[in-house]
């Protein structure tokens, strides 16, 4: 059974803090007033209590009977007074004098005969005397024991070091209440002391410090409630000889006889003893000789009966004790001396304040600890060094330095820059900034997961891979022919049932050795992937019709595939024909760099007819020798890696891609990745539509698998597992998406930041494509432009042609990074926005001079970019009038943007620039319009110009302004 705290306080009619004063002086666990108790605690609460209050109540009784003997003229006054004359009154057994040291009020009385210990006491053992210290007591001087005391059992013999410290001065807590083990309990003996209650262990029902049987010896003043005691021992108690024999209900101190082991009391202070209860007593402090404050407990000679004791009461007030007990003649001065001064007793009481306040603070909160160091000290935790991976926003960069956005924003301010929070600043902007704010910035490129690293091949384990080859040529000079007639010519038996796939590649076997062409004919592809920097040509077949010669897209696949570096074999076809001439063909190529075999040239030139089949096997043969000696190497084991040719989205089978393998060897089950698709390969076809489990170095298949369709010209890998896959392929999401978001597409060189780049080095030759609207300006303008060569940067006009600017003169600028010079041609609108889209420098000139001098100034960084051609609109002319004054007037629909009264305009007439002037009049029917737009009939007169015809082009453009940057 246990109870809580507040419960027992109700029950005891106490406050619940009293109660748990008492129980933790009792060494019982308590925190608050929820905790509990249990039984034997609350046993032992309730007879420290009861105890307490009989005490009290003796006191009372006690205090009652002095004053009653004090009025009446005790015996025990008269002995005080004249204590030589007691024996003759009350003793009888006279004492001889000086034996009653123990100048104790109720003492004095009692030994009415002799008493064995009495005088045994001071010199000599003291048989019932057990609540005696042989050790120095300070406060009891008055009566130290000098010889051995018979009576003496349960004392230690040793010096007992609590023993002595307690008396003399204030006591300030209850020290009765053994929290733990107390080596030096004094007073008590260290034998079983089954009454003393300031052994908190339990009820001791039996207890009343009378022994039920013999009672060796005295044996310490029980503390809690005594039924029974009262100093009468229940039964014979041999060494106590002074008291009667029988029970003593009113034990008082008045022993009948000589009580042998009673008197060792001692007089003074006695300041183990801690038996007392710790409840209010308010006449308590006064006891002994030595004052006690903090003593509480009842001392050993502080029995109820015993009420002569000391020559402070210990129950009563002291103003009581010392009424009711004259000072005695025999107390000894060094218990005199002892009693603490006033102001000793001020500093006691002070101390015994703060030490139960802290007491009191522990009890409240046991685990607060005290602050020590309440004050924080503020130290600047911003970091000195940070490290950037380019770029930052300057939400970012303020995270990194551990600053508000707002300090950023207005540092910047403070540089002149006006940033908002989402703000991108390079990072030389955000090492300036940061030095400002005294961090210091490391720029370091962050390894990113978009990029997959290259694995690098032992050489000694590549193997002969075949060679990749690309058909070029003129159009209708017999491309497709050719990479059919190699196909059907090549197919074997075994493979003649199978179902032809077009999947953008095939392989034929000559001689045992494989060769891989690419099956999209034309340098459109060869461009795009080059752009998109996959180059899986190893080698280009250009196909000139040998009737025909060289044309000018026959021009621009050589010069394609010479900016690729890659070796052209020319396929001189259709030499079946009457009218082929193969020789000229090889004449005509000398033009331009390529010089064949017989004639001491390194261009092997093969005479073929697709459609006859003549000399494929011939070619193919070059191809092969062609390949050997480029070393066409790889190493088959290892993951894949290679560049998607072709993909779709097919309705059965999902996103389908051709992946032409470069090295390694792609198996069913990788996990592959491709642009911003990964997947693991469920499935693989060749060019037959035949299943296949693996693919080696250069062979061209279909997989199945991928999360989407990827782009032509995308790198492809195996990764190890999906989970990489999928993060490769989120990073590249999330720079695809920052891409867009900047709406910036990566600007190729450009004539205006071309002599930076020189400059940086970044530039050692500048590529440039011309078109020009003959082929005599071409030339004009290439040797003009090469020599404007330097020693740090050498001009190289890698493409020239007549015509208008086309889209794959926009892929070769964008894939070599050249810059596109156009004189006298515009851009068809497919090349424009491919230009656009490429970030290629698309410049268009009417005078060749103006041409070399910005090619000039932008080498040597004077090129003027403050104005900037910006065409506003594009008009068709539907129909001409001639007006009589007005010269002619052209009827045109707007097709483009809007024609602005105000802008210059140039005729273009089959992509090639007629006319540029100024615009004389623009009327909107009858009337004069200043613009006209997109949709709406106009007509146009242009100043002095009147061989304007339908079907031309009028381009309204104006000059704007460009802001410089800084
Ligand atoms: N006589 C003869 N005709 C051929 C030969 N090769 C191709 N032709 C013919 O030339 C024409 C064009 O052939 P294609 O193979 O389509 O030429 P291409 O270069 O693929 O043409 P585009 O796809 O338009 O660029 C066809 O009518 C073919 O029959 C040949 O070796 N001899």
């Amino acid at each position: 059974m246990s109870i809580r705290v507040h419960e027992l306080a109700k029950e005891l009619n106490l406050s619940s803090k009293e109660v748990m004063t008492k129980l933790v002086a009792m060494g019982t666990d308590v925190k608050n007033h929820l905790s509990t108790v249990d039984q034997r605690d609350v046993d032992r609460l309730k007879n420290q209590l009861k105890g307490k209050e009989k005490n009290l109540e003796r006191s009372e009784h006690k205090s009652t009977e002095e004053t009653k003997q004090n009025r009446s003229g005790s015996v025990q006054d008269e002995m005080l007074k004249d204590p030589r004359s007691a024996p003759e009154r009350k003793t009888q057994n006279p004492r001889p004098d000086g034996q009653f040291q123990s100048s104790r009020s109720g003492m004095e009385g009692r030994s009415q005969g002799p008493r064995q210990g009495t005088e045994g006491r001071p010199q000599g053992p003291r048989p019932g005397n057990q609540g005696q210290a042989q050790s120095p007591r300070p406060g009891n001087q008055g009566q130290r024991p000098q010889g051995p005391r018979p009576g003496y059992q349960g004392q230690s013999q040793g010096p007992r070091p609590g023993y002595q410290g307690q008396p003399q001065g204030p006591r300030p807590g209850y020290q009765g209440q053994s929290q733990g083990p107390r080596p030096g309990y004094q007073g008590q003996s260290q034998g079983p002391r089954p009454g003393y209650q300031g052994q908190p262990q339990g009820p001791r029902p039996g207890y009343q410090g009378q022994p039920q049987g013999p009672r060796p010896g005295y044996q310490g003043q029980p503390q809690g409630p005594r039924p029974g005691y009262q100093g009468q021992p229940q039964g014979p108690r041999p060494r106590y000889q002074g008291q009667s024999q029988g029970p003593r209900p009113g034990y008082q101190g008045q022993p009948q006889g000589p009580r042998p082991g009673y008197q060792g009391q001692p007089q003074g202070p006695r300041p183990g003893y801690q038996g007392q209860p710790q409840g209010n007593r308010p006449g308590y402090q006064g006891q002994s000789q030595g004052n006690r404050p903090g003593y509480q407990g009842q001392s050993q000679s502080n029995r109820s009966g015993h009420q002569g004791q000391s020559q402070g009461s210990r129950y009563g007030t002291p103003s009581r004790s010392s009424a009711a007990a004259p000072p005695s003649p025999i107390i000894p001065e060094p218990a005199k001396r002892q009693m603490p001064n006033k102001k000793t007793q001020d500093k006691a009481y002070e101390r015994k304040r703060e030490l139960e306040k802290e007491r009191e603070n522990v009890i409240r909160s046991p685990h607060k600890r005290p602050q020590k160091n309440p004050k924080k000290e503020v130290r600047d935790t911003t970091p000195k060094h940070i490290v950037i991976q380019g770029s930052i926003s300057v939400q970012d960069l303020a995270s990194k330095m551990s600053r508000k956005a707002g300090e950023l924003i207005k540092q910047l301010m403070n540089l002149g820059v006006m940033a908002t929070i989402n703000q991108e600043l390079d990072p030389e902007t955000a090492t300036i900034l940061a030095a400002e704010m005294g961090v210091t910035v490391e720029v370091k490129a962050e390894k990113s997961l978009a990029v997959i690293e290259e694995i690098q091949d032992d050489p000694k384990d590549l193997v002969f891979r075949p060679p990749v080859v690309t058909v070029m040529g003129h159009v209708d000079h017999g491309k497709t022919s050719l990479l059919d007639a190699i196909r059907t010519t090549h197919v074997t038996a075994s493979e003649a049932g199978g179902i032809t796939q077009h999947i953008g590649a095939y392989q034929v076997e000559i001689n045992g050795q494989k060769i891989t062409f690419l099956d999209t004919p034309g340098h459109e592809a060869f461009t795009s992937m080059r752009a998109r920097g996959a180059q899986v040509t190893d080698i280009a077949i250009l196909v000139v019709a040998a009737d025909d010669g060289i044309m000018p897209q026959t021009v621009e696949a050589i010069n394609h595939a010479k900016a690729a570096e890659v070796p052209i074999i020319i396929a001189i076809n259709k030499i079946d024909k009457e009218n082929a001439d193969p020789e000229k063909v090889k004449q005509e190529l000398t033009e331009y760099g390529l010089v064949v075999e017989e004639w001491g040239g390194d261009t092997i030139a093969v005479p073929v007819s697709a459609k006859s089949k003549l000399n494929i096997e011939q070619l193919l043969e070059m191809i092969l020798l062609v390949a050997e000696l480029r070393d066409l190497k790889a190493n088959p084991n290892r993951p894949a890696a290679g560049t998607v040719i072709e993909a779709e989205l097919d309705k059965g089978k999902g996103p389908i891609a051709t992946v032409l393998v470069s090295k390694g060897t792609l198996n069913i089950g990788d996990v592959a990745v491709a642009g911003c698709a990964y997947g693991r390969i469920k499935a693989m076809v060749d060019e037959k539509g035949r299943r296949v489990k693996k693919a080696g170095p250069s062979m061209p298949v279909e997989v199945q698998g991928l999360s989407e369709v990827p782009e032509a010209g995308e790198p492809f890998y195996v990764v190890a597992d999906e989970k990489l896959a999928r993060q490769i392929t989120s990073a590249r999401i999330a720079v695809r998406k920052v891409e867009e978001s900047k709406q910036n597409v990566a600007v190729k060189v450009s004539l205006e930041d071309l002599f930076d780049k020189i400059k940086e080095g970044e530039i050692k030759e500048l590529n440039i494509i011309i078109k020009a609207d003959v082929q005599g300006s071409v030339e004009a303008l290439k040797q003009s432009l090469l020599r404007l060569s330097t020693g740090e940067v050498r001009v190289n006009p890698i493409h020239g042609g007549v015509g208008a600017i086309n889209k794959n003169d926009i892929m070769l600028a964008s894939a070599s990074n050249a810059i596109i010079l156009g004189f006298n041609v515009r851009p068809d609108s497919n090349a424009k926005a491919t230009a656009e889209l490429e970030g290629v420098d698309l410049r268009l000139y009417r005078v060749i001079y103006d041409a070399i001098e910005d090619v000039k100034a932008a080498m040597t960084g004077l090129l003027d970019p403050s104005f900037k051609e910006v065409v506003v609109g594009k008009a068709e002319v539907r129909q001409v009038f001639k007006v009589p004054k007005a010269g002619t007037v052209a009827g045109c629909m707007v097709t483009e943007g809007k024609i602005i009264r105000s802008a210059n305009v140039r005729i273009i007439r089959d992509g090639i620039v007629i006319h540029e002037g100024v615009m004389e009049s623009l009327k909107r029917f009858k009337d004069d319009a200043k613009e006209v737009a997109e949709g709406f009939e106009c007509g146009i007169g242009i100043e002095k110009y009147n061989d304007v015809k339908e079907g031309d082009t009028i381009e309204a453009f104006v000059m704007e302004e460009v802001k410089r940057t800084l």
